[in-house]
């Protein structure tokens, strides 16, 4: 019996596809599995028995890698399950930045005890205009799951987009509309773009991407959205440019104190991913990626760790290692076995930067006192058995 614990509300119609073998506790300490939304883990001691996190959606800079890593626990993320809530909320604000659709609202809310409210629309409406978004050119920073999205919106609304990532994948490049300008120079869309919107992770080489030397070179008509994660976005240059009229508007996903009392900010809740669809898509995906783990061993998406694959084990036992990648690991897992008559089946190892995944199936079954010699391999940080 397997126990998963919850650090946030996690949608039901995931949950529900545990089959028999999970129960849900409310103690972590009891947990082999953890599903997560945004809550902070950082300051959270990992029990021994956790041995995997699901993250309930794509980014992860609340969940301390390292540490999982070197605990061997792991870390998945649900890639593109939100990326379309979060989309739509961009494309609305694009358009809440392009007239002053706020400001309006207000205004019919001020007024609403007001029986000339119907008049008075007529002649105050000239205070809340604007532009439109289409012809105006867009600048997204990261075409990733959620940049291509907007990316490809953006060019059917008739907006001029222009595309930066350096790491983008193959498969997100043939998604990429064909319209989409391929710049290989972050500065072209700082000093272009109309509306520039950052959808890349938060990491050491990300934070403060948007700085001070970047405002500097946008227009002063600019629109900069961020609904990837506050600290990508220097707020102390930002909230500068803001109070100087250096930037036109700043549309946000990460409320803070300064943002909020900034007349031209428009701050949201973090509610990019707070649709019925993409909790009910995270949950799912999570849920799957977690169960296919603890029972089967195979690794898909992953955040800290290889992915692996060898299907449902048809031998008598299998045995999953999480190791250091260092030199000889395999050689010894191999002659551990050996010396202890068990025939190897079937084998996999695959490595990721510091860390090794080898999948073995047994032709006969181990018994803990065997398995413990393997656990006992200097460089072994996790051995987990199943059928
Ligand atoms: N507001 C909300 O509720 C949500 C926010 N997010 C945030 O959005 C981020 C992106 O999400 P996805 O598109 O799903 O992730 P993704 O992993 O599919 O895409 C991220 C992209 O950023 C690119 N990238 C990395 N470093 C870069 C750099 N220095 N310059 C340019 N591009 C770079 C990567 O190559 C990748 O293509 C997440 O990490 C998360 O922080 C994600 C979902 C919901
Ligand atoms: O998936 C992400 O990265 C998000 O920011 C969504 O966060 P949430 O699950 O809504 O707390």
């Amino acid at each position: 019996m397997y126990q998963y614990h919850c650090l946030n509300p996690i949608a039901e119609v995931g949950l529900k596809n545990f089959n028999g073998n999970y129960a849900k506790t409310d103690k972590i300490e009891d947990a082999d599995a953890v599903l997560v939304r945004s809550a902070v883990m950082h300051d959270m001691d990992l029990p021994e028995k956790l041995c995997v996190i699901g993250r309930a959606g794509a980014g992860v800079n609340n969940i301390p890698l390292g540490k999982c890593s070197e605990q061997g626990i792991a870390v998945f993320n649900t890639p593109g399950a939100n990326a379309n809530g979060v989309k739509e909320l961009v494309i609305a604000g694009l358009l809440l930045a392009s007239r002053d659709i706020v400001g309006g609202i207000h205004w019919v809310q001020s007024e609403r005890q007001n029986e000339e409210i119907e008049k008075l629309a007529e002649k105050q409406k000239k205070q809340f205009a604007g532009g439109e978004i289409k012809g105006k050119k867009l600048g997204i920073i990261g075409l990733g799951a959620i940049g291509i999205l907007v990316a490809n919106a953006a060019v059917a609304l008739g907006m001029e987009v222009y595309g930066y990532d350096p790491f983008i994948s193959v498969e997100a490049a043939w998604k990429l509309s064909r319209d989409v300008h391929h710049t290989t120079d972050v500065n072209e869309i700082y000093r272009e773009c109309d509306y520039i919107t950052i959808h890349v992770p938060l990491m050491d080489s990300t934070k403060g991407m948007i700085g001070a030397d970047a405002i500097a070179l946008m227009k002063p008509s600019v629109v900069v959205l961020n609904f990837a994660r506050g600290p990508l976005v220097d707020q102390k240059a930002i909230v500068e440019a803001l109070k100087t009229n250096r930037i036109h508007k700043y549309v946000t996903d990460f409320p803070t104190t300064d943002l909020a009392n900034l007349k031209n900010a428009i701050v949201i809740p973090h509610l990019g991913a707070s649709t019925k669809e993409s909790e009910d898509n995270c949950a799912v995906m999570a849920v799957k990626e977690i169960q296919d783990y603890l029972e089967n061993g195979n690794i898909h998406n992953s955040v800290n760790y290889p992915n692996c694959d060898m299907g449902v084990c048809k031998d008598a036992m299998r045995v999953t290692i999480i190791h250091r990648n260092i030199p000889n690991m395999l050689t010894k897992f191999t002659a551990a076995f050996g010396d202890l008559g068990i025939n190897i089946e079937k084998l996999t190892n695959v490595t990721r930067g510091e860390y090794g995944y080898v999948m073995i199936d047994l032709g006969n079954v181990a018994d803990e006192e065997e398995i413990e010699k393997i656990r006992a391999i200097e460089g072994v940080l996790r051995v987990r058995t199943m059928k």
